[in-house]
């Protein structure tokens, strides 16, 4: 296991948090996943932090590439608080997203098909890129849950996803790796421990794809729990 961040050791609670971490194959009883499970890499508990490796080809990146870059439309908020262009593919797109959806489905155990949970969003970091601490679920009133984040490109510095006080940050060095936290607490409150950010891009670009998956709609799958902490 490759982790920068497996030093920063100081609290029993970090210290306990760090042997929990682990590599494994899962197939979350999934008959999808059975003759081929996924490669997680626990990188955090609190919030749940994890690393699914291999989750996509080389190929199937490039596709996606490929099919959002005609549609990518610049984001810059007047705060200048997130700079990045990004499109949206529905899955009649191409069968690609569709076989990244069913993935997804099958590692997540979560509904995903529309309204459960958004189009696919591929976003484009240039240089100067970067996307400022924020929470991926509503403030307010919490609508999205989870967030899986498909890496598909390499970035030769910077751009790495940082997570403020977990004190985690996750380098984009890895092509089709994904990224996958639970914003909300099974109680349905939002996680405040997964503020996070897009780190500025300092050399190459970056290219992520996000799935936002919705606390509606999961009822039997993620079960709700009392407890604030899970
Ligand atoms: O690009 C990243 O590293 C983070 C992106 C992000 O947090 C988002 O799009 O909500
Ligand atoms: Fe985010």
């Amino acid at each position: 296991m490759k982790s920068s961040w497996w030093k920063v050791q100081s609290t029993p609670r970090l210290r306990w948090a760090c042997r929990a971490l682990h590599c494994s194959y899962e197939t979350n009883d999934s008959p999808y996943l059975i003759l081929q499970p996924v490669k997680r890499e626990l990188l955090w508990l609190q919030p749940y932090v994890a690393l699914y490796h291999d989750f996509i080809s080389d190929l199937e990146a490039e596709k996606i590439k490929g099919l959002a870059a005609p549609w990518l439309f610049l984001v810059t908020p007047l705060n200048l608080s997130a700079m990045h262009s990004s499109a949206w593919l529905k899955d009649t797109v191409d069968p690609v997203i569709v076989s990244l959806d069913q993935r997804i489905a099958a590692l997540t155990g979560l509904n995903i098909r529309p309204p459960y949970a958004e189009y696919l969003q591929v976003v484009n970091y240039g240089i100067g890129g970067h996307y400022e601490p924020h929470f991926d679920h509503a403030t307010v009133s919490n609508k999205a849950c989870e967030t899986g984040s498909q890496r598909l490109s390499s970035v030769d510095a910077g751009g790495s996803t940082a997570f403020i006080y977990a004190n985690l940050s996750v380098p984009v060095v890895k092509v089709s790796g994904t990224l996958f936290w639970w914003n909300l607490h099974r109680n349905g409150a939002g996680n405040g421990d997964t503020l996070h950010a897009g780190c500025p891009v300092l050399a190459g670009d970056k290219w992520v794809a996000n799935k936002w998956i919705h606390e509606h709609g999961q009822e039997f799958r993620r079960r709700c729990g009392p407890d604030p902490d899970d």
